[in-house]
C-alpha cells in the first residue's frame, strides 16, 4: 500500500470458496492504482493486488486448480495518477501491465478521446499481447486510414492445471460516444458474423464472455442466446462492467455473470466447480449437471489479502508487487498529487445525501461553484441558465484536504462550457425538465438520456437503509469518510450487496450506506430579473451534453444546431472547480 494510505481495520470476513477454475476480476479501475488514500477498507494499491494474485496462483498450483485474471475495461480517467500527467496515462500503462492478466478487454473510457484510443492500440494491446480481446471494436490506423481489429476477436486456450478448454470473448456495450479513430460494432451485429458463429461452434469446456457490459443488459442477453443456440449445456461465465456496481447475475443454471464494482474498491472472485471435460461424441452423456458457481466481492485492503492468502505483513508481499507499489509512489510524487488546493469544510455526497440538500455535492456545485466561476465576464449581466450533467461528477468530497488528485477524482473530464445565446426563455426553462423526465420518450440507442447521470445510477439494486449513515468528524487534516456506525460499532459502513446469489457475496461485513437517486442534469440560474421572466437567456451547458440539449430544444420547437453553439468558458469544469476551491476554502485543515 502507499505510505499515506490508512491502515485497514479488522472486520468480520467470509472465506473465498475455491473451485476447479477460479477467477479474480477487476473492472472500472479508472486509474485508482494507488488505492483509496482516504478509505481504509479500499487502501491496497495495484502492487498489493499483484502480490495477492501471485500468492493466490501459488495456492492454486499447490492444490492443482486454476486461477485466471480478468479485467473488463475503463482502466483510465478518474484519478490523478492517470489524468494529471502529460500525456495522460504516462505512468499508469507501465504500472497496470505489471499484473499478469489472462483476459482483458476495452471499456468506453478508453475510447472517448483520440489519444486514449491510440494509446490502447499502440501500448495496451501490445502490453497484453494474446490476452487482449476486442470482439466488437476496430481501430482506424492514422497512418493508413485502414480500419483494423483493435485486437484479436477471441482467445482459445487450455488451463494449466485442470486442462479446461476455454474460449473467451471480449465485448464492449453498444457505445456510440467514441472518438472517430475507433469503430464499435453493435453486439447484435457482431454475433451474426461468421467468425463468431464459428467460435461458438468450437468444442470447449467453458465459454468466458468478458465485457464492458452490464450483466442484465441487452447485449449480454443476445450473446447468451447465441451461445446457447449452439451449446445447450456448456457452462458460460460472464464478466461485466460499466455500471460500477457489485453484481452477480444468473442467466441459467450453467451460466452466471460477475461484476466487480469500481475504482479498485472491489476485487471480484468467481469459482466454478464441476466443469466436465468434453471429448467429441460423449459430450452429451458428460453434461455439466452438478456444476456450481460461487462468487465473492473482496474489499481491496491488506487485512483481507492477508486473511485470504493465510499470510502476514512479512510473508505476503512479493518483490514484484513491492516494486510496483514503489513505482506508484514515485509517479504520485512526480505529479505532486498531494498538493492541497483547500480544505473541504464537510463531506459532500453524490448519492449518500438526497439531492437537493446541504450535504449534496450537486447542490454545492449548482448553488456555489457554477454561479461563481462558470460566468463569462463579457456576458455576466445576461440572464443565464447553466446546465451540468450529474455524471460529470464521479466521486464524493470528504472533509479535509482537497488535493490535486481529488480534482481528477471528482471530475476527470476535459469538458468545457458552451452556450447558445438568445434562446427564448419559455423554451430554455423546459430543457432541464425534458432531459430529466422525458428521457424515456426521447431516448434512442444513439442518444440515451440515462447516460447523463453517474453510472452507479444505472442499476440501483439495494434499497436505501432506513436512516442516513453516521460518521465521526475528523480532527486531522486527512479527508475522512465514514468510519463506524453507532448501531454496529465493530462494523464499517460499506457494500451490503444483494444479487442473484443472495446477500452473502461481500467478503467483509458492513453496515449499509444510503443511496439516493440523482437527476440527469442540474441547473444554475444566473442574473435572472427578480420581478419578471426574461424574454431570452444564454443557455449554457457542459459540452458533453450538447446533443441532448439540442434534442430537448427541438422538442420545445426550437431548431438549433451545432453551428448555433459557441464557446462560453475556456477552462474545463475540473479547472473551474479547483479555482473555486482555492478561492473559497482555507488551506489550514
Ligand atoms: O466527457 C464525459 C464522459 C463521460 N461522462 C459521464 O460518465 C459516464 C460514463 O462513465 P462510465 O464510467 O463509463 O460508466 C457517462 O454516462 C457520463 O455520465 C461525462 O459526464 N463526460
Amino acid at each position: 500500500e502507499q505510505p499515506s494510505a490508512p491502515k485497514p481495520i479488522a472486520a468480520p470476513i467470509r472465506p473465498l470458496p475455491w473451485g476447479q477454475l477460479n477467477f479474480l476480476q477487476t473492472t472500472d479501475t479508472h486509474g485508482w492504482l494507488a488505492g483509496h488514500l482516504q478509505e481504509p477498507q479500499y487502501s491496497a494499491d495495484w502492487g498489493d493486488y499483484i502480490s495477492f494474485a501471485e500468492r493466490m496462483r501459488e495456492k492454486a498450483d499447490a492444490i492443482g486448480v486454476d486461477l485466471l485474471l480478468v479485467d473488463t475495461g475503463d482502466r483510465i480517467e478518474g484519478n490523478g495518477l492517470y489524468d494529471a500527467s502529460d500525456p495522460k496515462g504516462k505512468y499508469t500503462s507501465d504500472i497496470f501491465k505489471g499484473q499478469d492478466i489472462d483476459i482483458i478487454c476495452p471499456g468506453n473510457h478508453e475510447l472517448y478521446q483520440i489519444a486514449s484510443g491510440a494509446r490502447e492500440y499502440d501500448v495496451t494491446v501490445p502490453n497484453f499481447k494474446g490476452k487482449y480481446i476486442a470482439s466488437n471494436l476496430d481501430y482506424i490506423d492514422p497512418k493508413t486510414g485502414e480500419q483494423v481489429p483493435m485486437a484479436q476477436r477471441y482467445r482459445k486456450f487450455t488451463t494449466k492445471n485442470q486442462g479446461i478448454r476455454v474460449l473467451a470473448f471480449g465485448f464492449l456495450f453498444d457505445f456510440t460516444g467514441n472518438a472517430n479513430n475507433t469503430v464499435v460494432q453493435p453486439v447484435e451485429e457482431t454475433i451474426k458474423e461468421q467468425w463468431f458463429q464459428d467460435a461458438i461452434r468450437e468444442k470447449v469446456d467453458l465459454f468466458v464472455v468478458a465485457g464492458h457490459v452490464t450483466l442484465p443488459g441487452r447485449e449480454y442477453k443476445a450473446i447468451f442466446r447465441a451461445i446457447r443456440s449452439q451449446n445447450w449445456d456448456t457452462p458460460i461465465q460472464f464478466f461485466g462492467g460499466h455500471s460500477h456496481i457489485r453484481d452477480f447475475h444468473k442467466y441459467d443454471s450453467k451460466a452466471y455473470g460477475l461484476q466487480a464494482g469500481r475504482y479498485m474498491e472491489t476485487i471480484g472472485w468467481m469459482s466454478i466447480e464441476g466443469i466436465k471435460k468434453k471429448s467429441g461424441e460423449i459430450e452429451e452423456s458428460q453434461s455439466s449437471a452438478g456444476i456450481s458457481f460461487e462468487r465473492r466481492y473482496i474489499d481491496n485492503n491488506l487485512f483481507g489479502y492477508h486473511y485470504h492468502t493465510g499470510l502476514n505483513a512479512t510473508t505476503f508481499p512479493t518483490d514484484h508487487g513491492l516494486n510496483i507499489s514503489t513505482s506508484i509512489y514515485k509517479a504520485r510524487q512526480a505529479l505532486d498529487l498531494d498538493h492541497n488546493f483547500g480544505c473541504a469544510p464537510k463531506d459532500l455526497w453524490m448519492s449518500r445525501a438526497p439531492y437537493p440538500s446541504e450535504d449534496s455535492l450537486y447542490t454545492w456545485l449548482e448553488n456555489e461553484v457554477v454561479p461563481d466561476v462558470v460566468v463569462n465576464p463579457e456576458r455576466k449581466d445576461v440572464p443565464t441558465l447553466a446546465i451540468t450533467n450529474t455524471g460529470a461528477m464521479r466521486f464524493d468530497i470528504f472533509k479535509g484536504a482537497f488535493t490535486r488528485d481529488a480534482t481528477y477524482i471528482i471530475s476527470p473530464f476535459v469538458s468545457k462550457y458552451r452556450y447558445i445565446k438568445d434562446v427564448p426563455y419559455e423554451s430554455a426553462k423546459r430543457v432541464l425538465t425534458i432531459i430529466n423526465n422525458a428521457g424515456q420518450v426521447l431516448s434512442t440507442p444513439e442518444l440515451d438520456f440515462s447516460q447523463l447521470a453517474p453510472p452507479e445510477q444505472l442499476s440501483i439494486r439495494t434499497s436505501p437503509s432506513p436512516s442516513p449513515p453516521s460518521y465521526q468528524p475528523n480532527n486531522n487534516n486527512l479527508q475522512s469518510p465514514l468510519l463506524s456506525s453507532p448501531n454496529h460499532p465493530h462494523l464499517l459502513p460499506g457494500y451490503t450487496t444483494k444479487d442473484d446469489g443472495g446477500d452473502e457475496g461481500d467478503d467483509t461485513l458492513h453496515t449499509p450506506i444510503t443511496f439516493y437517486r440523482v437527476p440527469n442534469v442540474i441547473q444554475s440560474a444566473l442574473s435572472l430579473p427578480a420581478d419578471h421572466d426574461p424574454d431570452v437567456v444564454d443557455l449554457v451547458f457542459i459540452d458533453f451534453i450538447e446533443p441532448w440539449v439540442l434534442a430537448a430544444l427541438r422538442f420545445t420547437g426550437q431548431g438549433y444546431g451545432a453551428s448555433d453553439v459557441a464557446v462560453y468558458r475556456n477552462e474545463t469544469l475540473t479547472e473551474l472547480m479547483a479555482k473555486w476551491i482555492m478561492k473559497n476554502w482555507g488551506k489550514d485543515c
